[in-house]
């Protein structure tokens, strides 16, 4: 079966400093993958790499055959400026600009899907609500409405179960299956080993590089947990692009 998504050699950072290395692998088409790693492993990192927000410094992440729309992002809320001006409805409704453009007005069939979205994500009712009003948990099920509206094929979420009371968890987990049952590629950041062991049957165990990647089971040993805590550690975020990197950005 051909990938969905390929890393190839991909080495990510910011300002030349790499932060994910030299990582290679693929996706396949349904697969329901962890990404798992200490603190700044790289894997926000490696996410805005796959869905196009940050250019790889070398190598490459190929996503053949989809189309940027079909490929919906939640990134970690502290990513979003939540003192932005934006109802719920509205902020929901964005999940629809790559179907409509940005200045398609929303029509009634628009407003019904968003009303189907907030409903499953147990919001009805909060509509009218900025967004700089909601909770935690609340902002989080926002986040999984506009991903629904979206009905794309990879989805890819950044720590969607952090900092959630455990109800919250289980309804937007719930949510995830679904996407998986419906033969969706689901990739998830995850801190929380256990839920990862229930529930993602494949895991990536990323240490700026890779450290495992397959079964769950195989992947989350003590012995690679203690080898992506050391590999982190010992990662020197001041490091520059590799010299052949540095060769080959002034070749280009
Ligand atoms: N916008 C940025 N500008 C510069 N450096 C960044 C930026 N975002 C992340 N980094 C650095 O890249 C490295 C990897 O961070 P990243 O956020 O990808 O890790 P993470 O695995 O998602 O961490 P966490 O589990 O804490 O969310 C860290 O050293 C971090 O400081």
């Amino acid at each position: 079966m051909q990938p969905l998504v390929q890393f190839r050699d991909v080495t990510l950072g910011y300002d030349r400093h790499p932060a994910v290395h030299h990582l290679n692998g693929e996706v396949a088409p349904g697969a329901l993958l962890a990404v798992v790693g200490p603190n700044g492993a790289g894997k926000s990192t490696l996410f805005r790499g796959l869905v196009g927000i940050l250019k790889p410094l070398s190598g490459s992440v190929l996503t053949g055959g989809i189309d940027p729309k079909d490929i919906a992002y939640l990134p970690q809320t502290a990513d979003i400026d939540r003192s932005f001006p934006i109802s719920v409805f509205d902020f929901v409704g964005t999940g629809l600009w790559r179907q409509t453009g940005f200045f398609g007005g929303i029509g009634k069939g628009a407003r019904e899907k968003i009303g189907r979205a907030l409903g499953s994500v147990g919001l009805s009712g909060f509509e009218n609500r900025g967004i700089g009003t909601l909770s935690g948990g609340q902002m989080q099920r926002v986040l999984f409405a506009r991903v629904l509206l979206q009905d794309a094929r990879l989805i890819v979420l950044d720590e969607p179960f952090n900092a959630i009371d455990a109800k919250t968890s289980a309804d937007l987990l719930a949510l995830v299956r679904q996407w998986h049952a419906e033969g969706r590629t689901v990739l998830a950041a995850l801190h929380d080993m256990e839920l990862v062991r229930a529930h993602f049957p494949e895991t990536l165990l990323l240490a700026r590089g890779k450290v495992a990647w397959g079964a769950t089971s195989e992947v989350l040993t003590a012995d690679n947990l203690a080898e992506a805590r050391r590999m982190c550690e010992a990662f020197d975020d001041h490091a520059v692009a590799c010299v052949a990197e540095e060769d080959s950005s002034k070749a280009a």
